[in-house]
């Protein structure tokens, strides 16, 4: 029995020329398949086999985001893109790391290839970022050399180009969840993402006004300060950050009511009581550009509204200044003797009154304009055309007052990394609450040394000699309101909204 199954076995020769056989006419089928066929029709018949051949019953379903869409690029891509970069596994064992020179931090992305595990409602998923090398077109011409995945191959040239894309997999049953409510959390969560990301920028609106051609001056805002560092009464922070918060959700009450979707602050208060830096501290906090303008070198309506029109939403307008800045007859009969300073001179001819100015920017904001803070300063409230602070032109009056117990307090804290209680304090706090004294003049003594006892004796002394001069010049002089002992009205913060 055995001898005669052993017979029957194929031997190694007839193996090796049946082998050859084959490969010969697969290559000969092959050859005919592609000189015959042309490729449309190859294409069509491969995919047709891929087709078939296909295990039938998958439970799994890919979406795939392409990074681009066509030319335009995907934002589903880069939503996935920067949502992924919070869900990078401990034990990865690629990474990406990106910088643009713009950026001031470091871009850490998952690398080609890696798989990232997900969870949405209990339902695991599962990323991958894919990376195709561009193919180029083969030099024989012939060949099996197609992107079956379809997508961006060019039939004109034979040339594929690099293509990126990343992949979700997850079971088939929960396509209507992932797609109605995982997808929309990732496009949130990007949002958010690019929010902190944001450089806020500081654009000098002059610097548009030579025409289409004129260079563009922008820098970031480096400016650190923030609600954090501000030197001010807490409540009156507090209903400057609850009215911005309301501000940003009521895009649907503005429409309704049919309003330009814009709010407007008036800071006023004495040099270095901190206006700039609130704004700062405001652009800082919403990720709003800031958009510089100085009224002095605008011409008139037209050259206002080509600049207006070059400010883009979501950003900061600030005039500064606008006491010194623009003269303001604001409405007929009111002339410059009318105003509480008869030596002030504007420094130019107006060309529009403020609110006139206001009128024109809610014009033509309603009708472009979206998420448009504007903000005017002034060291002088009582210069200003009453018809500028009369309800419903500006909405929120906001007084910066001369430092505070309180404000001395944060700025212990921002500077001096004090964060209770020093022996010193108490003698400041009360040489700062019968002077008037600003959070600048503070704030410069207290950079003047490393030393903390340094600084603070010095402070002590500032805020001493301070008290001598003041009472040495006003000693034998009419002594006005404020230096009566309205000290305290002087330093009440206020906000009027
Ligand atoms: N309220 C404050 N909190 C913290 N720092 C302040 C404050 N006010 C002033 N400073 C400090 O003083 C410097 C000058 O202040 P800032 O330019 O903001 O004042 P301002 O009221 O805008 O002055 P001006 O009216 O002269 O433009 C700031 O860079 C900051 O260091």
């Amino acid at each position: 029995m055995a001898s005669r199954s052993f017979t029957e076995m194929p031997t190694a020769s007839s193996l090796l020329s049946a082998y050859a056989s084959m490969s010969t006419s697969i290559m000969l089928f092959r050859t005919m398949f592609n000189q015959l066929f042309p490729r449309e029709l190859q294409r069509y018949v491969v995919d047709a086999v891929r087709f078939y051949w296909k295990p039938k019953s998958s439970k799994k379903l890919t979406l795939v985001f392409d990074e681009k869409d066509g030319m335009v690029p995907n934002h589903m891509y880069d939503a996935a893109e920067a949502f992924l970069c919070t869900r990078i596994n401990p034990d990865s064992e690629r990474l990406r790391i990106t910088k643009s020179v713009k950026e001031n931090h470091i871009n850490i992305k998952f690398a080609e290839s890696e798989e990232i595990v997900d969870s949405f409602e209990g339902i695991p998923v599962t990323w991958k970022y894919v990376r195709q090398e561009a193919k180029s077109k083969p030099s024989g011409g012939g060949g099996d050399n197609y992107n079956y995945g379809g997508g961006n191959s060019s039939s004109s040239g034979g040339y594929s180009p690099e293509r990126k894309y990343i992949e979700l997999r997850f079971d088939k049953v929960h396509k209507e969840k992932i797609i109605s409510s995982y997808l929309p959390i990732i496009i949130q969560k990007s949002k958010e993402l690019e929010n902190d990301k944001k450089v806020v920028k500081l654009h000098n609106l002059q610097s548009y006004s030579n025409g289409p051609g004129g260079s563009k001056e922008s820098v970031n805002l480096d400016h650190p300060s923030t609600f954090d560092t501000l030197a001010m009464d807490p409540m009156m922070k507090k209903a400057i950050i609850d009215d911005l918060d309301l501000f940003l959700k009521r895009r649907d009450f503005y429409k309704r009511v049919g309003k330009a979707w814009k709010r407007g602050y008036l800071l006023y208060g004495p040099p270095g009581t901190g206006k700039s830096s609130l704004i700062a501290a405001i652009a800082n906090y919403l990720k709003f550009d800031i958009y510089d303008l100085q009224l002095t070198n605008i011409g008139g309506d037209s050259s206002l509204k080509k600049l207006m029109l070059r400010t883009s939403n979501r950003s900061i307008l600030v005039i500064e200044d606008i006491d010194c800045t623009i003269q303001l007859p604001g409405r007929k009969g009111i002339t410059t003797s009318t105003l509480p300073d008869p030596h002030y001179k504007p420094a130019r001819d107006p060309q529009f009154s403020l609110s006139g100015l206001l009128n024109f920017i809610d014009g033509l904001w309603s009708c472009c304009g979206d998420e448009r803070i504007i903000i005017f300063t002034t060291n002088h409230k009582e210069r200003l055309d009453p018809a500028l602070l009369r309800p419903g032109r500006m909405d929120v009056h906001i007084h910066m007052s001369y430092l505070t117990p309180d404000g001395f307090n944060t700025l212990a804290a921002n500077y001096l990394n004090i964060h209770d209680h020093h022996w010193r304090f108490r003698e400041i706090k009360e040489l700062i609450e019968c002077k008037n004294v600003t959070p600048a003049e503070v704030a410069e003594e207290l950079m003047k040394s490393d030393n903390v006892e340094v600084v603070l004796e010095g402070l002590v002394n500032f805020l001493k000699r301070k008290r001598i001069e003041e009472d040495e010049n006003h000693a034998g002089n009419e002594r006005t309101d404020v230096e009566n002992g309205d000290i305290h009205e002087a330093k009440k913060a206020k906000i009027i909204s």
